[in-house]
């Protein structure tokens, strides 16, 4: 049976304190796999690399049939050309721009007119996590379950082949965290696209995950 996703990534990264090695090889057939391990175990570059951002990563990423990366048969897509959503531990959202355009952001050139598709999907997405009302709004004003939220959206918004999440429910305190967790799990299984995830939390692990990775210094040291 072919993996859903089969990864051999080797990254080096130097700085003036220290080195660092990630050969991380691992490959899962469930639609959920969380990656643990502790800090600095390379958790955050695995998935970096997968989405394209870590230049001079080398090895393979597959996506069933579909190769990202394969540096010995000259193989690195582009990031962009990669369709895969990145949701980040502080989710990341555009300060200077409203819920619909930080959605709208990774799926449209900027500048150019919106396609009438893409208003409709925006529309779907914006009733799907419940932001009709906060079309308009600046993150700034939302609360942490908010700003989750058009995370997600946003990242889902291109139709990605593969959901990324680094710590999504990291930047919560304990009672958001325990709701939306059941919200992301539930979303998640909605949605039904592949995701890697990265979380410290094992409650996360049990709500969100059916397979998991451990790595610690790089390495996997445990995968089921
Ligand atoms: N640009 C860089 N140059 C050198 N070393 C780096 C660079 N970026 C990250 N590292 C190192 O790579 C290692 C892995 O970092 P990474 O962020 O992937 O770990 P992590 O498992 O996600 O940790 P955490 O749980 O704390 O987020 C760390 O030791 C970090 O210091």
């Amino acid at each position: 049976m072919t993996a859903l996703l089969d990864i051999d990534l080797r990254v080096a990264l130097h700085s003036d304190e220290r080195d660092f090695e990630l050969h991380a090889r691992f490959g899962t057939a469930s639609m959920r796999t969380a990656l643990l391990g502790p800090s600095g175990a390379g958790k955050s570059t695995v998935l970096l690399a997968v989405a394209g951002l870590v230049p001079g990563a080398k090895g393979h990423v597959r996506l069933g049939d579909f190769t990202l990366l394969d540096t010995a048969a000259g193989i690195d897509l582009p990031a962009r050309e990669r369709r895969i959503g990145f949701v980040f531990q502080d989710y990341a959202l555009f300060p200077h721009m409203t819920v619909e355009r930080n959605i709208l952001f990774g799926m449209h050139r900027l500048g150019a007119a919106v396609p009438p598709a893409t208003t409709a999907r925006i529309g779907e997405l914006l009733h799907q996590f419940d932001l009709d009302k906060l079309a308009r709004a600046y993150p700034r004003h939302l609360s942490g379950g908010q700003k989750q939220r058009v995370a997600l959206a946003r990242a889902l918004a291109p139709n990605p082949r593969l959901l990324l999440l680094d710590e999504p429910l990291s930047a919560l305190d304990t009672a958001l965290r325990t709701r939306l967790r059941a919200e992301l799990a539930e979303m998640l299984e909605r949605v039904q696209v592949p995701t890697l995830l990265v979380t410290h939390d094992p409650h996360d692990v049990e709500a969100l995950a059916q397979s998991t990775v451990q790595l610690d210094n790089g390495h996997v040291v445990l995968a089921e």
